[in-house]
């Protein structure tokens, strides 16, 4: 399994923190954020897209996750971090707080999906038994996954996005 890094915020419940899950599940590590040499972080505030041609990029340096509140996120908390970053194409969320909407996924949803992106189809399938309504987050998101999965540039990418949503909603 390519190594899942957690930059954690402390910004929410514990409790419910899906990146503390996976931390404690042995799937995912608690890192700093100097500590991350490469990799692909994912940042929603970046203009560049995940896609499968980062499957080399995910087997070097991992998944890095910014594990943050997203009333109080800002593209400053991304700052300074190495590693390429990239937003994810548009998704549903499945997770009780933001169920049903594109883009605001939580941490394990996210991670899920780079995996699913980059061809680690196994790795995928053990983040799904974390949580009861990632298999929602299956059900809504599998024939997307599949598609992005597929495409082998950003710009067939991008054809994919247009084609299911019209105007990218992330
Ligand atoms: C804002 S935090 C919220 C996590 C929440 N506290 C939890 O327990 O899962 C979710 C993180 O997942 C990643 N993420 C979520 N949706 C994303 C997207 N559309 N594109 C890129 N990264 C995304 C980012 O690293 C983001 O900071």
């Amino acid at each position: 399994m390519p190594r899942i890094l957690v930059i954690y915020k402390r910004e929410d419940d514990p409790r419910k923190n899906t990146s503390i899950k996976m931390v404690r599940k042995g799937l995912a590590e608690r890192v700093r954020p100097g500590s991350v040499r490469r990799g692909v972080v994912l940042d929603p505030f970046s203009k560049d897209v995940l896609g499968a041609w980062l499957r080399g990029e995910v087997e070097a340096g991992g998944v890095v996750v910014v594990d943050a509140s997203w009333k109080k996120l800002h593209p400053d908390v991304f700052r300074g971090i190495r590693g390429i970053h990239v937003k994810l194409p548009p998704l549903l969320a499945a997770n009780p707080v933001n169920y049903g909407k594109p883009c605001v996924l939580s941490s394990v949803e996210a991670v899920a999906a780079a995996l699913y992106i980059t061809g680690f189809k196994e790795d995928y399938v053990k983040l799904l038994g974390l949580f009861k309504w990632m298999h929602t987050f299956h059900e809504l998101n599998k024939e997307l996954l599949e598609e992005y999965s597929r495409a082998s540039t950003p710009a067939e990418l991008g054809k994919v996005v247009v084609e299911y949503w019209g105007v990218n909603p992330c």
